[in-house]
């Protein structure tokens, strides 16, 4: 069975793209919203997909979102203006959070939670690392939707969890446990622990578990610390996504992960020295690379 209403996947990026490939191989509707008309033809193992694609959302749809951090807000801002969103369903990915998330995201907008890996090599969508996803709300309330066959048909396995705040949070503590620090090393994922003394590792831990209970979220520090631990040892040869994105100079996420984290404690009354910290680090790279010469992906170790 497919669905009712066609899917609208926003953008030709990386677990976008793998999204798209996978539902049009379920038989599902899919159309892709790019920001201009262009090429709709996505490579993926050894196959050619052909999406029809429009610059607008045209009529109500299923709408599967993976984008940037710093692009939800103006993604959301944009479909705002379109009448066909309000009888339109969102499900949104993205690494980190939000300050003011519930300004901008409806009560019955989906999180996507995923820890597959993609990417793009020009026409092509590689899924370079086969992971699992969970599918559910910040709210906890809905029931399990009907799309969510289609989902996991698609891209398995998908789980169900009604409520997504503890999987996203743990997800945005092994990012910020992770990805600053391969960003200031220039280094791998595995090669962290010679870089990272552990009483700083748990620092930033700390933090996070004291604003997630402060939103309401109980977390363990130790059980935050031996998860990273284990995405560490699994993910040994990657680059995470941060330092991808710094040796490509494309803008990084760090604003909404320990940045989020610094300025969250801060608006709730409390410095969280540790991320503040990675935050700065990191930004202060960022700049000073735009003004010096661009760093070689390929030199990266
Ligand atoms: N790739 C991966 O393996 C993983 C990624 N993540 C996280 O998931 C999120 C998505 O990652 P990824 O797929 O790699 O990101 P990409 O940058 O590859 O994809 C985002 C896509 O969305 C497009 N987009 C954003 N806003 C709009 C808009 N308003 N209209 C049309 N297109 C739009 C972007 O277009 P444009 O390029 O023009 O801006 C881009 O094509 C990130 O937060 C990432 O950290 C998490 C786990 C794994
Ligand atoms: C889990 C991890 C750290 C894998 O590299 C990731 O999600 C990322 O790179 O953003």
């Amino acid at each position: 069975m497919t669905s009712k209403l066609p899917w609208c996947v926003i953008g030709q990026g990386a677990l976008g793209s793998l999204m798209a490939v996978h539902l049009a191989q379920q038989n599902e509707q899919v159309q892709l919203k790019l920001r201009r008309t262009g090429s709709t033809e996505i490579r993926f193992d050894g196959q050619t997909f052909r999406f029809q694609s429009n610059v607008q959302l045209l009529q109500p749809s299923l709408i599967f979102a993976a984008v940037k951090a710093y692009q939800v807000v103006p993604l959301i801002e944009e479909l705002r203006r379109y009448e066909a969103f309000a009888e339109s369903t969102l499900i949104l990915s993205y690494n980190g959070m939000l300050a003011n998330e519930e300004e901008w995201l409806r009560p019955q907008d989906w999180h996507w939670v995923t820890t597959h890996g993609a990417y793009r090599d020009g026409a092509e969508v590689v899924h370079g690392g086969h992971g699992q996803s969970w599918l559910g709300t910040m709210t906890g309330t809905a029931e399990k939707p009907e799309f969510f066959t289609a989902l996991a048909r698609a891209l398995p396995p998908l789980h169900w969890q009604a409520d997504l705040r503890v999987r996203r949070w743990q997800k945005l503590a092994i990012n910020c446990l992770i990805n600053p620090y391969t960003v200031l090393h220039r280094c791998r994922n595995g090669e962290l622990p010679q870089h990272v003394a552990p009483a700083e590792w748990r620092s930033v831990a700390e933090e996070i578990v004291r604003l997630a209970a402060y939103q309401g979220v109980t977390l363990a520090t130790d059980d935050l610390l031996t998860q990273a631990q284990q995405v560490v040892e699994q993910t040994a040869r990657n680059r995470s996504s941060m330092l991808q994105d710094y040796l490509h100079q494309r803008p990084m996420e760090i604003a909404y992960l320990n940045g989020f984290v610094a300025a969250a404690s801060a608006a709730a009354g409390w410095i969280a020295p540790t991320n503040q910290r990675l935050s700065e680090q990191v930004q202060s790279l960022s700049s000073m690379k735009s003004t010096t010469s661009k760093p070689n992906p390929d030199n990266a170790e």
